[in-house]
């Protein structure tokens, strides 16, 4: 089952994951680190209001997948469209944001969670990076939809994980970006957070933006998600998360050997 998408509009068996105009148009993409093949020919349309997950085990490309959606990494082969534009461009214009995995933050640095929300609307401040009226009360609506006012001058390292979470989606809701990009957003997270988060992603959809989740949490996942896909360096799937999550289908994903291609896709 090589890059085969399951399920579409004229499919009431599966579910409609198509036909909601693309935001995210990923045709073809493979990348390497070196030796290192991250991502094989990997295609993949996700629309406006739309929730997709992204379901892989470690090492399966997930994060190279939204590095590239972010213009980050360039592509050996393949192009990635965002709203009809280089990624890149889109990052510039603020019209996509990162929740990144907690590992890779550095949680010491000496930032206060308004800092670090006040970060998602650097591309709208002027040149002098004077945040205005407009960027203060941005982030304090942020804030107060994760539930964090009362913690916004507490420095990042003294939250917990959950709380963790929750600055860096204030950080996308501060930025008003259209394409939500969240990797392991659920990972580590107490059960308010993830029901506040899962709550601010729904919302965000239903305002027409499209959100990405890499996740390794099959519970959330048909909560939260419209779609899934089920990546091995490729896609291997793409359909409803309900079909997605079929054991013989994850088998595809979590014990690929016997799906390995010779070419190492
Ligand atoms: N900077 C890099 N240099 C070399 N190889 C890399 C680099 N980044 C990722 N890789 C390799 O590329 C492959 C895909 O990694 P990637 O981090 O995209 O997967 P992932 O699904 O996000 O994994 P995880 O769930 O562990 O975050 C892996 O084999 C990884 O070791």
């Amino acid at each position: 089952m090589t890059g085969t998408t399951i399920g579409n509009a004229s499919d009431p068996a599966t579910g409609d994951v198509a036909d909601h105009g693309p935001v995210v148009d990923i045709a073809g993409v493979t990348v390497r680190y070196d030796d290192v093949l991250a991502l094989h020919d990997v295609s993949l349309t996700v629309g406006s209001s739309r929730v997709c997950g992204l379901i892989g085990m470690n090492g399966s490309g997930k994060s190279t997948l939204f590095k590239t959606m972010m213009g980050l990494i360039r592509p050996q082969a393949g192009t990635v469209r965002l709203f009809g534009s280089d990624p890149a461009h889109g990052r510039r214009r603020g019209e996509v944001a990162y929740v990144p995995q907690a590992e890779n933050v550095d949680w010491s640095f000496p930032l206060r969670v308004r800092d670090v929300v006040m970060m998602g609307r650097y591309g709208t401040m002027s040149m002098l990076r004077r945040s205005r009226g407009v960027d203060r009360a941005a982030v304090d609506d942020a804030l107060e939809q994760v539930d964090l006012t009362g913690l916004a001058s507490r420095q990042i390292g003294e939250l917990s994980g959950g709380q963790r979470k929750r600055v860096f989606v204030a950080r996308a809701i501060a930025q008003d970006a259209r394409l939500l990009l969240l990797d392991e957003p659920f990972s580590g997270v107490d059960a308010r957070s993830v029901e506040t988060i899962c709550q601010l992603l729904r919302s965000r959809a239903a305002a027409g933006c499209a959100v990405l989740i890499a996740t390794h949490d099959f519970d959330v996942l048909p909560e939260i998600a419209d779609e899934a896909v089920l990546l091995h360096k490729r896609v291997l799937l793409h359909s409803t998360p309900q079909t997605v999550l079929r054991p013989e289908n994850l088998a595809l994903a979590f014990m690929p050997a016997e799906t390995e291609r010779s070419d190492g896709a």
